[in-house]
């Protein structure tokens, strides 16, 4: 991973002045970019090539709908922290651009970044400092933060993250999840228009997982875009509104989380004592793709009635205890997408 200071240099490294030709043809992120149809974060054919010659995100065209819950899904070295880098600022797109709050990253880096919350591998805490006085330092370090509201707002976040009680530990004495919080709490100090948050769940136990989870479906409840990569399927479904679904540095799909499972067909499922003459009739019937677990035989649906295939499976002698079509996962629309299984262990 190149570090913040190995930023490669751009065409336009410097910071973007403030009275840059581009800020009169174009609303300010004080006031654009999270109207209702608008992209929070607009990608077109945005593309990295590292120094070594990895294609790390190739051609990405991405568009964040203000307000949502957006899962950036893919199993690990697909690109993710890659593009995540690249709408921070952080690092130079090889080709492509890169739009946030409508405006140009990373030239704008400057005046975006303070409405930008961001937890991005890990929260960078001092162990020897308790939580609250790591949020204390944090916020002091931020030049747009008010001194005079400080210690509220750090009183505030605190309560927010559920760590007051825990607020004059030192860090190195939190757990995991509680180190996440942490971080998640230094990122809300000042109120933001998106919070960005790479794998915010790696590494956390259920509880821990759990706890983030509601934390981020609370913080959208009030309206702010968040973005938030994920290589598990299952929390994209549970926490996000919409979704990209990225493999090898491509994207596969977005759109709302809905529609993306909605594209992909359920499962028909059959549950039997008799599995191997059900599985027998439904392939003669013409099902496909029959998997046969325990007491059940799944398979795809066929296009025609699914009341003859029923009748057919009565009439073999079948004994059919439950019988119709599992609604289809975002799982099964990735696998629909990119013909292969979604590797959760990663
Ligand atoms: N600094 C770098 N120099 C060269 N290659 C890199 C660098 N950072 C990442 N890569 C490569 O780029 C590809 C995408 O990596 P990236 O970290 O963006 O993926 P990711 O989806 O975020 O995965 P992970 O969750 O493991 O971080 C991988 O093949 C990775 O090895």
């Amino acid at each position: 991973m190149e570090e913040l200071s190995a930023a490669e240099p751009g065409p336009e490294p410097g910071p973007e002045p403030e009275s840059a030709p581009e800020s009169e043809s174009e609303p300010g992120p004080a006031g654009a970019g999270d109207a209702p149809g608008d992209g929070v974060i607009v990608t077109r054919a945005l593309t990295k090539r590292y120094r070594g010659g990895q294609l790390a995100v190739d051609g990405l065209d991405l568009t964040v709908p203000a307000g949502s819950v957006f899962g950036f899904l893919g199993p690990n070295g697909s690109g993710k922290t890659t593009t995540i880098r690249m709408l921070m600022g952080l690092i130079e797109p090889t080709s492509g651009t890169a739009r946030v709050l409508g405006r140009p990253m990373p030239r704008s880096a400057r005046t975006v970044l303070p409405h930008i919350g961001a937890l991005i591998e890990g929260p960078a805490l001092y162990g020897f400092l308790s939580g609250r006085d790591n949020l204390l330092r944090y916020d002091a370090a931020d030049p747009t933060a008010d001194p005079r509201t400080r210690r509220t707002r750090v009183a505030a976040t605190l309560d927010r993250v559920g760590l007051t009680a825990a607020a004059g530990k030192k860090a190195k004495a939190y757990s995991l999840g509680m180190k996440q919080r942490l971080g998640l709490a230094a990122a809300l100090l000042q109120p933001r228009r998106l919070l960005v948050l790479d794998e915010p769940t790696n590494g956390l136990d259920p509880q821990g997982m759990r706890e983030i989870r509601s934390l981020v479906r609370e913080l959208a409840s009030d309206g702010t875009t968040v973005f938030l990569s994920s290589h598990l399927l299952d929390e994209i479904e549970q926490v996000c509104t919409h979704a990209a679904v990225m493999a090898q540095g491509r994207l596969i799909t977005q759109g709302a989380v809905a529609d993306l499972a909605a594209g992909a067909r359920g499962r028909l499922v059959v549950t039997t004592p008799d599995v191997t003459d059900a599985a027998r009739v439904l392939k003669e019937q013409g099902v496909a793709d029959i998997v046969v677990a325990e007491d059940r035989v799944t398979g795809e649906p066929p296009d025609g009635e699914l009341a003859e295939l029923n009748a057919a499976l009565v009439t073999a002698a079948v004994r059919v205890r439950g019988f119709g079509v599992e609604r289809a996962s975002l799982e099964d629309a990735f696998v629909a997408l990119t013909g292969e299984g979604f590797d959760v262990a990663g």
